[in-house]
C-alpha cells in the first residue's frame, strides 16, 4: 500500500501523524562512559497543548533528557516518538513543528540578529515576521551589531525570538530565563502563555526558578534518578500529594488503605518522613501521631530531591 502523503495544507503536517502525541518516550537508557546511567528507563507522555515544567537537581540530566527527545542525542537503549516520528530520523515538516531553545547559546556568534533571523527565514514555510519585529523591538536587542558582542541575556532572549519565529507546534526550552532580569522574565512567561492560549502549542520547559513555574507551567515533571519520578498538573500535586510524618508501621497502613504510591522515604530514627500521592479523594483523616501536611513546590523539589 503506498504511504499517505497528503499534507495538512496550513500546518504542513502529515495526516497520519494528526492525533499523535507531540512527545513519546519510551525505556531511554543513556550512560556517559564512565558515570552512572543519566537515564534509567525513563517513559514519558506529554499530550497537546500541555505546558510542563521541568524540575530535576544540577545534573540530575534535564538537559540530556531534553536533546535526547529532539533526536539531538541517540540514546543507549530506548526510543522517542515526536508527533508519531522518529526524533532520530526527523523530516522536513516534523523539524518545522520544533523549536528549541538551548542551555548554551548556539547563535552565529559573527552574524548580527538581522542576518540571523534572515537566514533562518529560509528554512521555514512558516514565519511570523511580524512576531519577529515585535519582540526584536520590545525586547530592545540591537539589529545590527555582532551577535558575539550582545549580552548573556540579550542572546537569550534572541534565541527565544529565533525559536518562536515559525511557529512550532513543540517548544523545548533549556533553562530559557536563566540569563533575564525579572521584568525580562516575565516578558518572556507572557509571550510562552500567549503562544499556548493562541496556538495550542505544547511547551516543555526545565528551570530552577519555582516562582516560574507556579506561574505558567499547569504541569509539574520530576527528573529524578533517571526517570520522571512524578508528573501531574499544579492542582492536581496540590491536592493529592502529602508529607507523611509518623511511625513506619502507621504510615504503612495509610499507604495501603488508600492504594497509595509512596514517592520518596527518609528516617530520622523512629520517626518516618513519606511524600505520598493518594488517588483523589482517599486523603487520610488525621489521626494521633501523624502529621500529614500539603507541601508547595519548593518543599516538594527539596523533598523529592533527596
Ligand atoms: N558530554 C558529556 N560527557 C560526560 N558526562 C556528561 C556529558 N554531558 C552531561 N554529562 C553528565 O551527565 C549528567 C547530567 O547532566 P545534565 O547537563 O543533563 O544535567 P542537568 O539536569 O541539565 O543539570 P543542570 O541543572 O546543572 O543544568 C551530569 O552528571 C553531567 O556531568
Amino acid at each position: 500500500m503506498t504511504q499517505t502523503l497528503m499534507l495538512d495544507a496550513a500546518h504542513a503536517t502529515p495526516v497520519e501523524a494528526l492525533g499523535q502525541p507531540p512527545v513519546r518516550a519510551m525505556g531511554l537508557h543513556l550512560d556517559f562512559k564512565g558515570h552512572g546511567p543519566v537515564l534509567n528507563g525513563l517513559d514519558w507522555l506529554i499530550q497537546p497543548g500541555q505546558v510542563v515544567g521541568l524540575l530535576g537537581r544540577n545534573g540530575a540530566g534535564k538537559t540530556t533528557l531534553l536533546e535526547t527527545l529532539l533526536g539531538l542525542r541517540e540514546p543507549g537503549a530506548g526510543q522517542v516518538q515526536l508527533f508519531g516520528e522518529p526524533a532520530l530520523q526527523p523530516s522536513d515538516a516534523l523539524r518545522a513543528r520544533l523549536g528549541y531553545v538551548p542551555q548554551q547559546s548556539d547563535l552565529f556568534e559573527d552574524f548580527t540578529p538581522d542576518q540571523l533571523l534572515r537566514y533562518f527565514r529560509s528554512f521555514y514555510p512558516k514565519w511570523n515576521e511580524a512576531k519577529v519585529q515585535g519582540l526584536m523591538s520590545r525586547w530592545e536587542i540591537p539589529t545590527h551589531r555582532r551577535i558575539g558582542r550582545l549580552s548573556q541575556g540579550q542572546q537569550q532572549r534572541l534565541s527565544i525570538i529565533r525559536a518562536l519565529a515559525h511557529e512550532p507546534d513543540l517548544l523545548v526550552l533549556d533553562e530559557p530565563v536563566a540569563s533575564l532580569d525579572p521584568l525580562g522574565r516575565r516578558d518572556f512567561l507572557r509571550e510562552l502563555v500567549e503562544q499556548v492560549l493562541d496556538r495550542g502549542t505544547t511547551v516543555v520547559f526545565s528551570t530552577h526558578i519555582l516562582s516560574d513555574l507556579e506561574r505558567v507551567a499547569f504541569n509539574i515533571a520530576f527528573l529524578s534518578r533517571g526517570k520522571i519520578a512524578l508528573q501531574a498538573p499544579q492542582d492536581q500535586l496540590a491536592d493529592e500529594v502529602r508529607l507523611l510524618v509518623g511511625e513506619e508501621a502507621a504510615l504503612r497502613d495509610i499507604v495501603q488503605a488508600g492504594r497509595a504510591q509512596v514517592l520518596s522515604r527518609r528516617a530520622s530514627g523512629a520517626t518516618h518522613h513519606w511524600i505520598v500521592r493518594f488517588p483523589e479523594g482517599t486523603l487520610p483523616e488525621s489521626q494521633p501521631g501523624l502529621r500529614c501536611e500539603a507541601l508547595g513546590l519548593e518543599d516538594l523539589f527539596v523533598e523529592l530531591a533527596q
